[in-house]
């Protein structure tokens, strides 16, 4: 391991616990609210001994080195985003949004060294005031810190992109080992490759990562195209789609049976003019947020509205087209026969036996998938290889790229992101997949793009692969990567083979639509569902680790930060992609796979385990969560126990409802 430069660490034997304590008396609180953690969907909370706010690589050490001495439990603690217990002890908490420096940024090398607790909000703009620069994708949000979006994996959507950590170069981290000793870990041989891989997706629980080296590209703009499909088309088509643009991301309303799809290119095109104040407030605050929750709070009693509400939704706010109350009233109708459009999967028994039939053929492709899973990947390929059924399905026409008739655009990053295994690019401005563009001038070319994109860009797409108007925009990347998530909800999503999209997605929707049919639809399922896609990456627990993957997720919606039901749903939807597709939860979100389940998921997860144990082996980061997930299969067992594991721990710790 390399250590940082000798002066930046003295040593700290030289301190006694007490002298610890009294250097941290002032970045301590021991009272009140802020001992109190709460996540961000106010979904899981605990009450720890005291809560470090540190602003220095020196007070993390000192923390952590107190916590060791002590033996307490210390968790990191970023922006809270994260949908689970990820944080959560009764132990010692360090915030650390306080260490939110960024220390470099070097636009010839196009990246960046920041500390670890700076919020991605508060990092996009340094990025491009001091070096023209931006990340190069992004979730819905950038409401995380940098550790936390790399210590989970988080991910955008995109077939050439990797999730967030994989930018990383190197990252600093704080061990609780003697004297809290800080390492700057990377992929270079020399500077412990295994703890850097093993911290790409570390969970808090290989070290506190104080300072992040990263690799990001020429800030750029990007062009967004908005259309929906039905789902069946779209069940058949996804590969095409998903490859269709740099970014691709799709909302499906399985109530609805159509699927809103985004299609994202960088572009040199003028910036397009947001919608009026008005209409944003009646569009994005009025509608989305406070009559959506109004009709999700009653849906608490009476569940049969929400079919309803999901065309209401999606006919007044979602679908790109013109707001029309007959697709509404449509919609409305399609309920009340008892049909849903969009369904190859009609809830009569025909439709169940051919449901069945295909089930069947699901699972035995799944299963092959799954033996292929087992061997070592083909150096050709860059996801799982594509399965019989969807490589010998292609009964419609190609699909048309959306921008035929447009100036071509670079669409992949370079190709060595995708053959496995994965080395990193060289930190050449020449290998980098962007242009020199500045996001903040429009230029004459900006204009005449522009005039092209007004003349040609509107052109209505041939039936059935567009019935409505696609709608476009373009802005900064990271204004159109970001996007207002609403109010708190629980979330779970799970990252299947890249290949085994369409056959994942066919089985939740025959789930989704049995479901539907039930008289006043028990499964009382929000909408929508999530849909993206994310290249193969290195870190050793990253959920596309072993291979391109489809990120699949469910939102139950707390309106008014009122509990909904949704226990039933996920463990169904995570069930189902977990035993037919060996879906890997995201491991920000609230999940119940225990070490062995997981294991199997990750080839390298005992190498995980044994570095864990190296840097950590008085088990200072091991709180609740990381005991039932990594390390200890009878947590894991309590937990699977159900009810009783949720209720010991609203006794240590409340968890809602
Ligand atoms: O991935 C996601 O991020 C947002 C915010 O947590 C959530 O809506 C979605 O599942």
């Amino acid at each position: 391991m390399a250590p940082l430069p000798p002066p930046d660490q003295p040593p700290l034997d030289h301190l006694s616990t007490a002298d610890l304590r009294a250097l941290l008396h002032p970045l301590t609180i021991r009272a009140g609210p802020p001992l109190r953690f709460t996540n961000w969907a106010t979904t899981f909370s605990s009450t720890s001994q005291a809560v470090f706010r540190p602003t220095t690589v020196e007070h993390v050490r000192w923390a952590v080195e107190l916590a060791r001495r002590e033996g307490q439990e210390l968790r990191a603690a970023g922006a809270g985003h994260s949908p689970s217990d990820i944080v959560c002890t009764g132990g010692y908490i360090l915030d650390l949004k306080g260490l939110n420096r960024v220390l470099d940024v070097d636009p010839a090398t196009q990246t960046f060294h920041a500390e670890g607790g700076i919020i991605l909000r508060d990092l996009h703009p340094i990025l491009l005031e001091k070096g023209s620069l931006a990340m190069s994708c992004l979730g819905s949000i950038s409401d995380q810190t940098l550790a936390g979006a790399i210590s989970t994996s988080t991910h955008g959507s995109g077939v050439s992109f990797p999730s967030i950590s994989t930018c990383a170069t190197f990252l600093d981290i704080v061990l609780p080992l003697p004297s809290a000793p800080v390492v700057r870990v990377s992929r270079d041989p020399a500077q412990d490759p295994d703890l850097f891989h093993a911290a790409l997706c570390g969970l808090g629980a290989v070290g506190i990562i104080v300072g992040v080296g990263m690799r990001v590209e020429r800030a750029f703009k990007l062009e967004e195209e908005v259309f929906s499909m039905r789902f069946d088309e779209f069940n058949k088509r996804w590969r095409e789609i998903a490859e269709s643009a740099e970014h691709v991301r799709c909302w499906w309303f399985p109530q609805v049976g159509r699927v809103k799809i985004s299609r994202l290119n960088r572009t040199t095109k003028a910036i397009t003019p947001p919608p009026s104040a008005l209409t944003t407030y009646l569009s994005s605050v009025l509608l989305a947020k406070h009559i959506h929750a109004l009709v999700l709070s009653l849906t608490r009693y009476i569940p049969s509205l929400l079919p309803y509400h999901a065309w209401f939704m999606w006919t007044f706010h979602e679908q790109p087209g013109r707001a029309d109350w007959r697709l509404f009233l449509r919609g409305v109708w399609e309920r009340v026969v008892g049909r849903t459009e969009g369904s190859e999967v009609w809830p009569s028994v025909r439709g169940l036996e051919a449901m069945d039939k295909e089930r069947e053929k699901q699972e035995l492709e799944a299963k092959e998938e799954k033996q292929k899973l087992n061997r070592p990947p083909s150096p050709a390929s860059s996801d799982i290889g594509p399965s019989p059924s969807t490589s010998a399905r292609p009964t419609s026409p190609p699909f048309r790229p959306l921008d035929a008739d447009r100036p071509s655009r670079p669409t992949k990053l370079p190709s060595d992101l995708l053959t496995p295994p994965y080395t990193p690019p060289p930190l050449s401005p020449s290998s980098s997949p962007s242009r020199s563009i500045s996001p903040l001038t429009i230029s004459s070319s900006d204009q005449n793009d522009s005039e092209v994109y007004a003349k040609s860009g509107r052109k209505k797409l041939p039936w059935p692969i567009l019935e409505d108007e696609p709608s476009y925009r373009v802005d900064l990347g990271v204004k159109i990567f970001n996007y207002d998530c609403g109010f708190p909800q629980y979330t779970y999503e799970s990252c299947v083979p890249y290949s085994l999209t369409g056959s994942a997605l066919y089985t939740l929707n025959a789930f989704h639509t049995t479901e539907l049919a039930r008289p006043g639809y028990p499964l009382k399922a929000h909408f929508p569902i999530e849909v993206r896609w994310t290249e193969r990456d290195d870190g050793w627990l990253s959920p596309t680790g072993g291979g391109r993957g489809c990120y699949l997720g469910a939102i139950q919606y707390r309106p008014f930060n009122l509990p909904v039901p949704y226990r039933s749903y996920f463990s169904h939807f995570a069930t189902l992609l977990h035993t037919s597709f060996s879906g890997k939860p995201h491991w920000a979100k609230s999940h119940h796979l225990s070490p062995s389940d997981l294991r199997a998921l990750y080839p390298r997860f005992d190498d995980f385990l044994r570095v864990r144990e190296r840097v950590d082996p008085r088990g200072v980061l091991v709180n609740e969560y990381v005991r039932r997930h990594l390390v200890d299969e009878c947590a894991a067992g309590k937990a699977e126990e159900g009810k009783g594991e949720m209720e010991r721990r609203v006794r240590r710790w409340k968890v809602r409802p």
